[in-house]
């Protein structure tokens, strides 16, 4: 997908949220699982819901991988069912060697490989430059690069200053963009980090940011949505938990909860959002 189709299927919906699908069979409500495919089922309930308020999918992928070859055909069907006009983000958080990393590419973009046709994937940029390109190989595919990321852990390595004070964080912000370009390439940045949004659009200010953390995490979408928004709103919002479990009826409460988030979006545009 290109960038200005993404900007105005946002402005269209008055919507900037993504949908996180970490569809856990444990978690899913028990009407689900006497389905042939319960996580085909539950993601297909999701997204009939949902499809008018979101305007991104994230299928976590280890929550595919770790149900073996048919979690592989879950995905794959799941991916069949999202309207084509919907940007679809694997959440794939890979990261390796050139020709590694080529193969990862091959895998998540080039349907002829596994039959999966995403538009974006995100990536660990520890490993540098040629872990990163082959994702940028692709035309109208997009590398989300983790920048400042939700978890706790994110203290370990991305707050490290180097000697000029430069957080290492900051470093990838900056060295990513001599490898590609707003039209390819996002980031990462936790909406559990909103006191660094500020910072992160002075290295990045053009670049869309995929912001997950609001929901189950706490983060507020008020904040992320004043300190990230650009002239391209240049936000993606992700909501897993805090929407597909909502409630024992699926439909009706993950319609209820991607509504409401929808309806705070288009108040953060109005008040905003300048063109
Ligand atoms: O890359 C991500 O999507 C991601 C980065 C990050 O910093 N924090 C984070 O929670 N995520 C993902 O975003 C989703 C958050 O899910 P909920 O906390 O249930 O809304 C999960 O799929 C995480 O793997």
């Amino acid at each position: 997908m290109k960038l200005n189709e993404l900007v105005q299927q946002i402005l269209q919906k008055k919507s900037y949220l993504c949908v996180g699908l970490d569809s856990d069979p444990k978690l899913i409500p028990s009407k689900f699982k006497t389905e042939k495919d319960p996580i085909f089922s539950f993601n297909q309930a999701v997204i009939e819901a949902t499809a008018d308020y979101a305007v991104a999918y994230k299928p976590n992928i280890a929550f595919y991988e770790a149900l073996g070859p048919k979690g592989w055909e879950t995905l794959q069907k799941t991916m069949e069912i999202i309207p084509k006009e919907i940007f679809t983000i694997a959440d794939a958080k890979r990261g390796d060697i050139g020709n590694t990393a080529t193969k990862y590419a091959q895998t998540f973009f080039d349907p002829s490989f596994c039959g999966l046709d995403f538009d974006s994937i995100t990536v660990a940029p520890y490993m540098g430059e040629d872990s990163v390109t082959p994702f940028l190989a692709f035309e109208n595919k997009w590398a989300i690069l983790l920048a400042l990321t939700s978890n706790p852990g994110s203290l370990d390595f991305q707050l490290i200053k180097d000697e000029s004070g430069k957080t290492f964080y900051q470093n990838v912000l900056e060295k990513s963009q001599e490898w590609g370009s707003v039209e390819n390439m996002m980031y990462v940045v936790g909406a559990t980090r909103t006191d660094y949004l500020q910072e992160v659009r002075k290295f990045a200010p053009n670049h869309f940011l995929l912001v997950p953390g609001v929901g189950a995490q706490g983060g507020s979408l008020e904040d992320v949505s004043k300190y990230g928004m650009n002239k391209n709103v240049g936000l993606l919002v992700n909501s897993s938990r805090g929407i597909i479990y909502a409630g024992e009826d699926t439909f009706i409460s993950a319609k209820r909860e991607a509504k409401k988030v929808q309806e705070e979006m288009e108040i953060y545009l109005e008040k905003y959002y300048e063109l």
